[in-house]
């Protein structure tokens, strides 16, 4: 890239040596030791957590991540299940405490999928002031913006029904809806978008569009290295809490689904060896029983 271009890029969002924790408390040491033989405390362990005697348990989840976001970036982040992802945005939108590091962050930013803040018993019309409120918005700001909320998210009269009656796809609308009702400056969009239909996939693609030309940053976590590649400029693929890979979304997409058809194939192999040692096994104690 060439230098004044650099130059000219404003940064959004630093996130400087960023390390999360969690410590999970609640088991005895006995406990503790029978859950050293359980294969996903094992493929816990094998990711970096801790087990301590004193009934506590380290999960070391972002380990040292750091990177610079840029206006107008749209930043994939890429991993397999437990890899970070949701622990790292959620740390940058200031929702998850660090252990170690630094998050700096021009503006505010808001974590699309509302989803804590909505509540099921409440209608849409009262989740809608309440997230948009949570959001920052004054009231008059959200009376201002309901119509528009509501018309995005196509639910209709339903959003004075308490949201325990919609559809997965009508609350995933509802929330989209609400978490782009205003332009943030650094939107933070969690697997959202494997929701909702063509068209509306379509229409919230065109919404992401919109804010990523008011020179906001935006960032997007999917399992699909397709998404990625079709929405993102960049995209960062973590690791057991480890950056692996940061790069233009083309190049880091081929290499990630390089990487998964390796890890597949692998398991397949892994799979048909475990199948032939136990038919193998069978056909022995088989061969062994007396009479046969
Ligand atoms: N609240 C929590 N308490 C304890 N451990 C947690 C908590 N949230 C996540 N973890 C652990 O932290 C690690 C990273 O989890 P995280 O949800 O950030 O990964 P992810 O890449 O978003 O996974 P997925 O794709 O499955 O959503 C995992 O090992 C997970 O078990």
């Amino acid at each position: 890239m060439a230098e004044n271009e650099r130059q000219q890029r404003v940064p959004s969002v630093i996130v400087d040596d960023v390390h999360v924790t969690y410590l999970v408390i609640g088991s005895k040491g006995g406990a503790v030791r029978a859950r050293k033989n359980d294969s996903r405390w094992k493929r816990l362990l094998r990711k970096g957590a801790k087990l301590s005697g004193a009934g506590k348990t380290e999960i070391h989840a972002v380990k040292g991540v750091s990177f610079t976001a840029y206006d107008g970036e749209v930043i994939g982040i890429l991993g397999t299940n437990g890899s970070g992802k949701s622990t790292l945005l959620r740390a940058i939108c200031g929702l998850q405490p660090v252990s170690q590091g630094r998050v700096y962050m021009k503006g505010k930013a808001s974590l699309m999928g509302v989803g804590a803040a909505l509540m099921k018993n409440l209608t849409g019309e009262r989740n809608i002031m309440m997230g948009c409120l949570a959001m920052g918005m004054s009231p008059r700001e959200v009376r201002a913006k309901f119509k528009e909320i509501v018309r995005f998210s196509e639910i209709g009269d339903a959003v004075y029904l308490p949201m325990s009656t919609y559809s997965h796809g009508m609350a995933a609308r509802l929330r989209f809806a609400i978490s782009t009702a205003m332009t943030p400056d650094v939107l933070v969009i969690d697997e959202a978008l494997a929701t909702g239909d063509a068209a509306f996939k379509q229409k919230s693609r065109r919404r992401i569009a919109e804010i990523q030309e008011a020179a906001g940053t935006i960032f997007v976590v999917s399992h699909s290295a397709r998404t990625i590649q079709s929405m993102c400029t960049r995209a960062i693929w973590l690791d057991q809490g480890e950056i692996r890979m940061d790069g233009p979304a083309d190049a880091v997409a081929k290499e990630y689904r390089a990487h998964m058809t390796t890890i597949r194939a692998e398991r397949r192999r892994r799979r048909r060896e475990r199948r032939a040692r136990r038919l193998a096994e069978e056909a022995r104690l088989e061969a062994e029983q007396p009479g046969t």
